[in-house]
C-alpha cells in the first residue's frame, strides 16, 4: 500500500484513516494540568487555531475520517457513543483538522487558516488521484449525536468567551464542510438532538432510520443554535416550518422529516442510514449506479453488506469527479448571501448564552434534561 506522510496524518491510499492521539502541541502550560482542564479565556477575535487549540483540551471521544477510494467515499464518524456521541471541544477540534484535510484533499486551497470564509473560495481539483465525490457523516453505536458535550458544556463553558469561541468554531468548520465540492449526506441513525441536528443540516442530503428522531431543542435550553442550524434549516424547510420546528422543540419523526423536505430518504425495513446513504450516493457516483450495485457492496466501508464479487474486479464507470465538484460550486454561488445571515446567528447566540434561560436549563438534574420521546 502506497502511503503520504505528514506531521500530523498517515494517508494509505486505499482506505486512509485519520485518527487522532492526544493533542501534539498546547498553546500555553494551563493545559498541562492533569485532571482539572484549564479552559483559557482568550481574546474575541484571536486566530481560530488558537480556539481550536484550546477546545482540544476539553473532553473525550473522537473524530475519525475514512477515505474509501475505490467507492470514492469518505466518512465521517462521530465517536464518543457514551454521551450519544455528543460534541465535545475535542471532538470539535478533530472535526475542523477533518474538514482541512478534505479541503486539501479536493481543492487547491491552502486556506485553512482559520478564518470565517465568504463564500466559495475554493479551487477543485482534477487530478485523478484526488477522487473523492461523497461524504457521508454518521454515528457511532446507532445513534448520530446530542448535541454539545453538555458534562463539557457545564465543566468549563458557561461563560459568554465560552459559548463565543465554541460558536465561532463551530460556524467556520459547519460552513467549511457545507462548501465543500462533495455531495455531502447525514446517515441519521437514532437521535440528532440540539447541535446534532444542526450538524445535519450542513449536509447536502439527509437519509433517515425509520426511527430517527430529529429535535432542535434550542429553545428548552434558553438558547438558540450556535452552530449555524437556524439558518440552514430555514434554508432547507423555509420560514414556516423552521420556525415550528425551532420554537416548538417538536420531536420529528423520519416520516415527517420526509414530508416536510428535511430528509431526502428513509432507509429500508431491513437497512441502516448508513447503508442506504451509500446507495444514495451511489446515484451520485456511478454512471448507471442500479448496475455498479455489486461493486459498491463488495467495497463499501460503511454499512452495506459485502457481495462475493471479485475483490479486483474494475470500478464501474463514474462521474468525473470536476464535475460533479464543479455542480457542487455552482450551487454554492448562490447562498454566497449567507454568510451574513450567519453572522448574525452567531450574534444572538453568544448574547443568550450563559444567560439565566441557558444556566438554568443546563444546571438541571440530568434526568430533567432529557429531550426524548415521552
Ligand atoms: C450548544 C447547543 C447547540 O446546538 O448549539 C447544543 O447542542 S446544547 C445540547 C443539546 N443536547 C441535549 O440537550 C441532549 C440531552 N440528552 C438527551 O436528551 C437524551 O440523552 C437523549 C439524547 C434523547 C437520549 O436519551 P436516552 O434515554 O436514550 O439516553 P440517556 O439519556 O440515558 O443517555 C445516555 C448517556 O449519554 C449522556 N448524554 C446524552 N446526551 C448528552 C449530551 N448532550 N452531553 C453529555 N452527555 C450526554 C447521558 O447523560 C447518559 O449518560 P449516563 O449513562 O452517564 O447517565
Amino acid at each position: 500500500m502506497v502511503a503520504h506522510r505528514s506531521a500530523k496524518y498517515f494517508i494509505p491510499m486505499l482506505h486512509t484513516r485519520l485518527t487522532y492521539s492526544r493533542p501534539v502541541f498546547a498553546i500555553s502550560r494551563q493545559y498541562t494540568t492533569t485532571k482539572t482542564t484549564i479552559f483559557r479565556e482568550i481574546p474575541e477575535d484571536a486566530p481560530l487555531r488558537d480556539v481550536r487549540e484550546n477546545l482540544r483540551q476539553l473532553g473525550g471521544g473522537s473524530v475519525e475520517l475514512t477515505m474509501n477510494h475505490r467507492t470514492s467515499i469518505a466518512y465521517i464518524l462521530l465517536n464518543n457513543p457514551s454521551k450519544k456521541n455528543s460534541f465535545s471541544g475535542k471532538m470539535m477540534a478533530e472535526l475542523a483538522d477533518i474538514v482541512d484535510a478534505l479541503e486539501k484533499h479536493v481543492c487547491d486551497s491552502e486556506g485553512v487558516d482559520g478564518t470565517t470564509p465568504e463564500g466559495v473560495k475554493a479551487v477543485v481539483k482534477t487530478k485523478e488521484q484526488e477522487d473523492i465525490r461523497g461524504v457521508i457523516l454518521h454515528g457511532a453505536s446507532e445513534t448520530f449525536c446530542a448535541g454539545f458535550d453538555l458534562s463539557v458544556a457545564r465543566s468549563h463553558m458557561l461563560s459568554k468567551a465560552g459559548g463565543q469561541q465554541m460558536s465561532r468554531l463551530m460556524h467556520n468548520t459547519f460552513t467549511r464542510f457545507h462548501n465543500l465540492p462533495l455531495v455531502s449526506v447525514a446517515a441519521v441513525e437514532g437521535y440528532a438532538i440540539g447541535g446534532g441536528a444542526e450538524a445535519t443540516t450542513a449536509c447536502d442530503f439527509r437519509v433517515l432510520h425509520r426511527d430517527a428522531l430529529v429535535r432542535f431543542v434550542h429553545a428548552n435550553m434558553g438558547i438558540v443554535p450556535g452552530w449555524g442550524g437556524a439558518n440552514r434549516l430555514t434554508r432547507l424547510v423555509g420560514r414556516r416550518n423552521a420556525l415550528r420546528l425551532l420554537g416548538t422543540t417538536e420531536i420529528l419523526s423520519a416520516e415527517q422529516a420526509l414530508e416536510i423536505g428535511f430528509a431526502d430518504e428513509i432507509a429500508s425495513e431491513d437497512e441502516s442510514a448508513l447503508a442506504s446513504s451509500e446507495i444514495f450516493l451511489s446515484r451520485f457516483i456511478f454512471e448507471d449506479p442500479e448496475s455498479a450495485l455489486p461493486y459498491l457492496k463488495q467495497h463499501s466501508s460503511g454499512g452495506l453488506n459485502s457481495t462475493t464479487e471479485d475483490a479486483s474486479s474494475p470500478p464501474p464507470p463514474m462521474h468525473a469527479p470536476e464535475s460533479l465538484r464543479g455542480l457542487k460550486q455552482c450551487v454554492i454561488a448562490t447562498d454566497l448571501e449567507g454568510a451574513k445571515g450567519l453572522a448574525e446567528e452567531r450574534r444572538v447566540f453568544v448574547s443568550l448564552w450563559g444567560g439565566p434561560a441557558n444556566l438554568a436549563a443546563v444546571s438541571r438534574p440530568p434526568s430533567k434534561s432529557k429531550h426524548r420521546k415521552k
